[in-house]
This record gives C-alpha cells, structure tokens and sequence, in this order.
C-alpha cells in the first residue's frame, strides 16, 4: 500500500472580482451542510437574494485582502502544504472544498503518484457540518463514484490534542509578548444554532444557552460550540489569562435565524464601551488568515473599536505557515502512516 495525505481548507473565488465571487458562492451556499433548508427554498434564498447583492460586497472586501500570488487562504495552505512536503517521503497534496481547487483533481493527483491509502486532513481544529462533515461526505461520495479501490481516513477535529493547544498558545504568545493590551478576545466563525442541534447525536444534550457545553457528553464530539470554548478554556490556562480578561465570540453571521452568541461585533463593541483600551483577538477557528481575518476582524473590528473608544487593536495572525504548526502536522502525518 503506498500512503499519502490529502490537506483540504474551504476555499476561494479564483479572482476578486464580483464574477467570480458569485461563482464560488452559487457553490459555497448551495452546500446543504452550509445553508441547511430543503433544495426549492435554498436555490430561491440564494439566487434569488443573496446572489443579487452579496458577490458585489464580497468582492470589494477580497479586493482589500488579495495578495499578488491570489487569495491569502490558499496561498497560505500552499506554502503549509510545500513545507509539509520537504519534512514528509509521502505525498501530501492540497484540496478546496469549494472553487476550482478540487477534492477530486487532488485525490486524482495521489492516485497518480501511486497511493492507494489517503489521509483525509480537513484543515479545521473543531467539527462543523459547514467544515469537516461536508469535506467529508463528499470525499466518500468522490471515493465511491470515481476512486472505488482507494482507502481514505479521515483525521478528526484536533481542538483539545495538548500538542495542538501548546502551539497555538505559543504563537498567541510570541506575537502579543511585546503589545499592549488588558483583554483578549478568541472570535470563532459562526453557524445557525439549528446546526448545532443538528449535530447533537444525542438529540437532547444540546440547550444552546451554553449549559451544556460544560456538562460532559458524547454530544461533545459533534458540537462546534463545546469544542470553541474548549479551545478558549485550554489556551487560556496555558497563557494563564486572568477570569474577566478574555472571552470567546462567533463572528461572520450571514441572514436572519439565531446564530451562536455573543457576535463578536457587539462584544467589540461593549468591550470598548465598557472602557477597555486595548484589546488583542485571536480566530482559532481558521488556521490560516483569510477574508474573515483579515477584512472583517483586522480592519471592520479594528475600526468599530476605535469608533466605541478603544485604542490599541492587536489582531493575531492564525497558525499559517509558522514551522512549529508545519513540525506538529508532520508529526500528525507520520504517527498515520507509520
Ligand atoms: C451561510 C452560512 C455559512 C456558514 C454556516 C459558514 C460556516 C463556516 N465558514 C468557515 C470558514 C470560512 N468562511 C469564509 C467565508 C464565508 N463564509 C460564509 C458563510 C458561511 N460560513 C460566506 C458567505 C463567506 C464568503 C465571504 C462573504 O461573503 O462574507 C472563509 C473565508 C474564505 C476566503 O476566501 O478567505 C472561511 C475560511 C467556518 C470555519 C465555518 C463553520 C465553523
Ligand atoms: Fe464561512
Ligand atoms: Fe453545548
């Protein structure tokens, strides 16, 4: 059997213009797991509504984040994945969930080199059914219809693996050691709620008031907001944060149903209104920058805590490409395949 590994992050529009952002949205939003309403209402909610404005906003937000080399995302997931590849004797390809970066031309492209055994690595630290479960499903879907010998693992959701948490902690560490500031908030992308009631195998743990996130339960290994705050408990420990000087938010909410509070505006908001000065935030839920870090917490965040007061804003960059993060996923690799 010859092995091989398979990155997969979400993904960008091949350019940032309002073209094709639609195109990429048409994909991203049709995703049952993302937009999760029966096929008649979600084609007519997005082409019908979202697909008329939001590709225009997109694309003048991408426009303000967008390197020379393409869209920071993928950039960022190439340079992890060439670093990987120098560390790594298996061949470790890169794929996007949605955009022209397939899962299929990646499985395609290991099979090519011979491997007949792939680990799935869906890039996310927590379990979404908008992230990991639809990277999933559609790589076994993939699998069955166009690679049947092929035999693929899937790597789980690593947001409590100690080693994990010693990394992120480090880089939180490193980049705020010389900055100014008395609190730190940890913004997570959102989702609906009804995906975390979705998700909650039990089918009754799931309070969404946030009292259970801290009972133990089997719901825990599906629940994204458990594993956010758990995420925000762990690093806090290890950074030794005092109680009232951190907190965890949920960030880029899309539409009108309830999504996971407190959104991180309102929480930058009150912070500054509450009279703290200086402020540094974390997004553990991508592991590297893109849109939602770099537009919508680095200069829209940025920008609403100066206009309630506040003064130093310290964004911290995700993992990217930093070597220890690079040296933890090789490490992952080779405890897989050997
Ligand atoms: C409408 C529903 C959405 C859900 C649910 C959702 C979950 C989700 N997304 C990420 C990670 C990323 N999302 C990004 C962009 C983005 N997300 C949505 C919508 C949902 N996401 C939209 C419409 C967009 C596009 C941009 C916009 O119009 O605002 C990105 C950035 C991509 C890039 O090119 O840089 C990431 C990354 C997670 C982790 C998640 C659930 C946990
Ligand atoms: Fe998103
Ligand atoms: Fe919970």
């Amino acid at each position: 059997m010859k092995k091989g590994v398979l990155l997969v992050n979400l993904g960008s529009p091949d350019s940032p213009t309002p073209k094709d952002v639609k195109k990429y949205l048409g994909e991203f939003l049709m995703d049952e797991r993302v937009i999760d309403i029966p096929t008649i209402a979600r084609a007519a909610l997005v082409k019908g509504i979202i697909l008329k404005t939001r590709p225009k906003q997109s694309a003048a937000a991408y426009q303000k984040i967008w390197w020379d080399e393409g869209s920071p995302l993928i950039v960022i997931s190439e340079r992890v994945q060439a670093k990987m590849q120098e560390q790594l004797d298996i061949p470790v390809g890169l794929a996007m969930r949605y955009g022209s970066m397939t899962i299929k031309k990646g499985l395609q492209a290991l099979v090519d080199q011979g491997v007949d055994e792939v680990l799935l690595f869906p890039l996310y630290p927590q379990f979404a059914m908008a992230t990991t479960e639809t990277i999933t499903v559609l790589t076994e879907q993939l699998r069955q219809e166009h690679f049947p010998s092929l035999k693929i693992e899937s790597f789980p959701a690593f947001y409590n693996k100690p080693d994990y948490i010693d990394v992120l902690s480090n880089a939180i560490k490193s980049h705020v050691k010389d900055k100014n500031y008395d609190y730190m908030l940890f913004s997570y992308h959102g989702v609906p709620e009804r995906h975390i009631r979705k998700s909650d195998v039990t089918k009754s743990h799931c309070k969404i008031d946030g009292s259970c996130c801290a009972t133990p339960s089997k719901a825990h290994e599906f629940c994204y907001r458990h594993q956010c705050l758990e995420v925000t408990r762990l690093v806090a420990e290890k950074l030794g944060l005092k109680a009232g000087s951190f907190s965890t938010s949920f960030q880029s909410r899309l539409g009108f149903d309830p999504w996971l509070q407190p959104y991180t505006d309102r929480t930058i908001e009150r912070l500054g209104k509450q009279g703290i000065k200086n402020m540094a935030i974390v997004t553990p839920a991508f592991v590297s920058d893109c849109l939602e870090t770099l537009e919508e917490i680095a200069m829209e965040g940025q920008e609403l805590f100066h206009e309630v007061g506040g003064q130093d804003f310290t964004t911290i960059p995700c993992l990217n490409d930093d070597q220890e993060w690079v040296d933890l996923l090789v490490k992952w690799v080779n405890n897989w395949a050997n």
